[in-house]
């Protein structure tokens, strides 16, 4: 890149953020053309036709089953695609419902009220909208295709004033509705949890006595219609840093997962999760595969926008260790370690895989460098 296109990109950047309006405001002003701001596919889009990878369906898991049974499929799920969509999950149809509405009218809402929550602060506060510019490609943030509102339920240390001040600056509704599906979430993640447990064959309890369990983030996502889809990315491909992820979505689609071929990287290809009305998508993280020791999968996938007419909703729920001490360890269950199968990773903390994963992105070396024999 020519000096002064690098200045004008930086300078485009900043406008961008300046505007304070996220892509909702670009297509809002009228674009018909994507700015070069955003990221652009680094592969064509996939063929459409019908191959036998892009005929796969993200496993359904029924938890009205016998646990026994429910608890069989999410093994089998976490073990092969990482991801897998929760029916009977116990929150209410109208809890996610108004949720998944409350995001859509917070992103909708007329630009000068949402831009009073713009922010680039990463933990910042309690909540923050943006567009996050991804630096995963060297020295070039450049943009997804993608408004967030990130809402943070805790921890909450002291001098953080009031918890939860800044989702108290929303209209009641949407404050109630949010509030309202993350307590419901809540009690679906400590179910998870448990069957996660089970599903690793290390009891019902372990998980939670060994990680105490919280989800204290959530991110609301905007996916607005473009009129250039196959020129931008809604989330570039990456592994989620979680325990596990719980995403409610509309049915507009756009979220893919990496489905390897032959097991080895090899003919790897990008599969649709086709939205499953009233279920919850549930997906495996890096800290679970490295609890797991391997045993369960944390998938790449990505976002890709499918319309020039529909704004895309989504809210993922981040379940993570509450443990995040110096002093917490984590690392593989010494149940899951044995003379046939040596712990894959050495032991590590919160802090220094949050810090991992600054210095990596959101690439697999995040977790890669806590290897045992890794050279990193
Ligand atoms: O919006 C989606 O479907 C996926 C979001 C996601 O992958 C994430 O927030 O980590
Ligand atoms: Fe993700």
């Amino acid at each position: 890149m020519a000096a002064a296109e690098v200045h004008d990109a930086a300078a485009a950047l900043v406008a961008f953020h300046e505007s304070r309006a996220g892509v909702r405001g670009l297509v809002e002003s009228g674009v018909t053309t994507v700015p070069p701001i955003f990221l652009t596919p680094t592969a064509p889009p996939p063929p459409q036709q019908e191959s036998p990878a892009a005929a796969f369906a993200i496993p359904v898991v029924d938890l009205s089953l016998p646990r026994p049974d429910a608890v069989a499929l999410i093994r089998a799920a976490a073990r092969s695609c990482g991801f897998f969509h929760a029916t009977n999950h116990g929150v209410p149809a109208g809890t996610l419902a108004a949720a998944v509405s409350a995001a859509r009218a917070f992103h909708e809402q007329p630009r000068a009220a949402r831009s009073a929550f713009y922010s680039l602060e990463p933990g910042g506060g309690a909540v923050a909208y943006s567009t996050l510019p991804n630096a995963q490609r060297a020295g070039a943030p450049l943009l997804p295709w993608r408004d967030s509102f990130r809402i943070r339920f805790g921890p909450w240390e002291e001098g953080d004033g009031e918890p939860e001040l800044g989702l108290g600056r929303l209209p009641a509704a949407w404050r109630d509705a949010l509030r309202e599906y993350h307590r419901a979430l809540a009690g679906f993640g400590k179910e998870m949890v448990g069957l996660l447990s089970e599903a690793l064959g290390v009891g019902a309890e372990r998980l939670e006595e060994a990680m105490r369990v919280e989800g204290w983030l959530m991110a609301c996502h905007y996916y607005p219609p473009c009129p250039e889809p196959a020129r931008v990315v809604g989330s570039l491909e990456h592994t989620d840093p979680s325990l596990f992820t719980v995403l409610a979505q509309d049915g507009i689609g756009g979220l893919q997962v990496r489905r390897d071929g032959d097991g080895d990287g090899d003919g790897a290809e990008w599969v649709d999760v086709a939205p499953v009305p009233g279920a919850l998508l549930v997906n495996v993280g890096d800290v679970l595969k490295v609890v797991s020791n391997d045993e369960l999968k944390s998938v790449e996938h990505r976002v890709v926008i499918k319309s020039t007419q529909d704004a895309r909703v989504s809210i993922a729920l981040f379940f993570n260790p509450a443990n995040r001490d110096k002093s917490d360890l984590l690392g593989p269950l010494p149940e899951l370690v044995t003379p046939e199968k040596p712990a894959l990773y050495r032991s590590f903390t919160l802090p220094e895989f949050i810090s991992s994963r600054r210095e990596y992105g959101h690439s697999r070396s995040s977790i890669e460098r806590f290897k045992v024999n890794s050279s990193q």
